[in-house]
């Protein structure tokens, strides 16, 4: 009798405890999610592709909103946005990888292993590129199956530099959606980003939708602190306010 007082007094105040945290404006703006959730959920992204495919542009797209013309093809990032899809919070961490490897750096490997879903990115008007994406696909599938994480990543498959498709396109919106197919590819798209904030956000938006359905719990903080030492020991963290 006296226990189960106790444990009711002990939940009760659980109770209260965390809904007072729920509604304590959170630092940085972060406001309580309109789904319920107190705390955002995070997606890990890994952003692959050819060296000047339009990674980092991407990436930057969507976390600042503009396009900015050119950055240094060794950079490798770590972006975390937070924002909001579908009236749900969420953290975005996004590595943009660099297309040309250095010997110094990580291998693709230990990069993809932290990862939890995938964007290959081609360049519509460059065929090595497109050829590129198998050698990536495989590089991502064995590093993931080596994670251990028990859920399929989500995989999305974008064709960039749509805006000079009229002139110097090479490959086909059909060649595109095939290769999707092959490469069981959930997402695909093709888009500017150059010219279209929104084809960009859409990428990242629909990304998350996907890892959602298939991934209602995201991996627990210590399985992603597993693949986190080595990476965020060697790849700067930019927080999107901070771009
Ligand atoms: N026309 C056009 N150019 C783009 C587009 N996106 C990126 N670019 C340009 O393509 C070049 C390469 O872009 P990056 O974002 O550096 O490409 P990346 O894939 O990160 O390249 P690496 O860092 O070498 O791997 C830059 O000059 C960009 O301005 C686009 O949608 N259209």
């Amino acid at each position: 009798m006296w226990d189960s007082t106790v444990l009711n007094m002990q939940r009760n105040r659980a109770i209260s405890v965390s809904s007072a945290l729920a509604n304590l404006p959170r630092p940085n703006g972060i406001r309580r999610s309109l789904s319920g959730n107190a705390f955002p959920r995070t997606i890990r992204i890994v952003v692959l592709g050819a060296g000047g495919v339009g990674k980092t542009a991407m990436a930057v797209r969507f976390v600042t909103k503009r396009f900015i013309g050119d950055y240094d093809p060794n950079l490798e990032t770590i972006y975390r946005h937070t924002g909001f899809v579908d009236d749900e919070l969420i953290n975005f961490e996004i590595m943009d990888t660099a297309g040309q490897q250095d010997e110094h750096s990580l291998t693709l490997e230990d990069k993809c292993r932290w990862g939890e879903a995938f964007i290959f990115v081609y360049d519509v008007t460059d065929k090595y590129s497109f050829v590129e994406l198998d050698r990536l696909k495989f590089v991502a599938s064995y590093s993931h199956s080596k994670s251990r994480l028990n859920f399929t990543p989500c995989w999305v498959l974008v064709g960039n530099k749509t805006d000079l498709a009229d002139h110097e396109r090479i490959i086909s919106t059909e060649e595109g959606r095939e290769r999707a197919r092959e490469l069981s590819c959930h997402i695909f798209r093709e888009i500017s980003v150059k010219e279209s904030m929104d084809e960009a956000s859409e990428v990242f938006e629909d990304l998350w939708r996907e890892f959602a359905r298939r991934c209602p719990r995201s991996p627990s903080s210590s399985q992603r602190r597993k693949f986190s030492y080595r990476i965020q020991d060697k790849i700067p963290i930019l927080n999107s306010n901070a771009c």
